[in-house]
């Protein structure tokens, strides 16, 4: 498969994997982005929409952005939440739907599909996965499984492919095909780039649960954490990556800055501590957290300040 078009023009846009749980979705963007920067969030209620990966290529970039788990509402909560996934899905280019091949298509793939029918406008993509783990006999019933489920939906699938995350097999079609349904239009994110901000916003929000941990009392509202620089550490392997993040945690006072960072630094320390090991979790990658106070006088009455800490 060529590269789409091949007429020397770039398409950049966004894309969306959605299916049942253990679809096969996050090892699907891990092999496309090529790093392992796949959130698997411990709090996939409080994400909004995150930035996955990039796939930068010569030609385009897709943006792979994550939704919030789409479930048949019980609650209220669920109802806003599909609203969001809905919305989600109907801001970005492609929605690509993961039916493990290993897997009959069942109730939980149907009620996907059918809330899909919802956002019209963007185009759908079938991709079957796990397609090592089936004879081809089994392959060809799965995929025409797909494409009748997408008759008796009325869902035009763009495209139906089959990939193999794990052995590599058709990934590289995927982008490829991904690619070539994106509108043209420039890069939305510099070369190298694998994250976005809000990432950044959550890595922020764990630095700030950890330096608020047992000093609540005394620090309510006056910390305030900003990532400056977050990056995957450039020569390291490939199965070892490092993610570098700096962040600044902001006080009010010169006073507040010796409760966090304690004795000899020691109270810092543990911030750092924990905050990592939350960062890890979320993001599945070894980190290294550089933290530094400083005091910005006053911050939360003062606008200036109050813009240049992301509020
Ligand atoms: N053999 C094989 N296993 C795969 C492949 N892709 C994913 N898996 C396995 O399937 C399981 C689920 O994969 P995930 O990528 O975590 O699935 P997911 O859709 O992101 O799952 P949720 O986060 O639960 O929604 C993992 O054990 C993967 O290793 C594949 O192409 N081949």
């Amino acid at each position: 498969m060529s590269a789409p078009d091949g007429d020397g023009s770039f398409r950049s846009g966004f894309a969306c994997f959605v299916g049942r749980p253990n679809a096969g979705k996050s090892t699907l963007t891990n092999a496309l982005v090529g790093t392992k920067v796949a959130i698997t969030s411990s709090r996939p209620q409080t994400t909004r929409t995150v930035v996955r990966g990039i796939v930068h290529r010569p030609d385009g970039q897709l943006v792979l952005v994550d939704t919030p788990g789409l479930h048949r509402p019980r609650t209220l909560l669920g109802e806003r939440l599909n609203d969001l996934v809905l919305s989600t899905w109907s801001e970005v280019d492609v929605v690509a739907v993961c039916f493990p091949a290993d897997e009959r298509i069942g109730p939980g793939d149907r009620f996907i599909v059918n809330e899909l029918t919802k956002v019209r406008r963007t185009i759908k993509v079938a991709v079957a996965t796990k397609t090592d783990l089936v004879t081809p006999e089994r392959l060809a019933e799965h995929l025409l499984a797909i494409a009748e489920l997408g008759r008796a939906t009325d869902t035009e699938w763009a495209e139906i492919v089959p990939v193999s995350a794990t052995g590599g097999e058709q990934v590289d079609l995927l982008a490829d095909l991904l690619l070539a349904l994106l509108p043209e239009g420039p890069a939305l994110y510099p070369d190298g780039e694998l994250t976005d901000t809000p990432e950044e916003a959550i890595v922020a929000d764990l630095v700030r649960e950890a330096a608020l941990e047992g000093v609540r009392d005394e620090l309510p509202h006056s910390i305030a954490v900003v990532v400056e620089e977050m990056r995957l550490r450039p020569d390291r392997p490939e199965d070892k990556p490092l993610l570098d993040v700096h962040a600044n945690v902001f006080v009010e006072r010169e006073s507040q800055k010796g409760i966090i960072i304690g004795h000899k630094g020691s109270r810092l320390r543990e911030i750092g501590s924990a905050a990592r090991g939350q960062i890890e979790a979320m993001l599945g990658t070894p980190v290294y957290l550089d933290l530094r106070v400083k005091v910005a006088k006053d911050w939360q009455r003062d606008p200036r300040q109050l813009r240049r800490l992301g509020f």
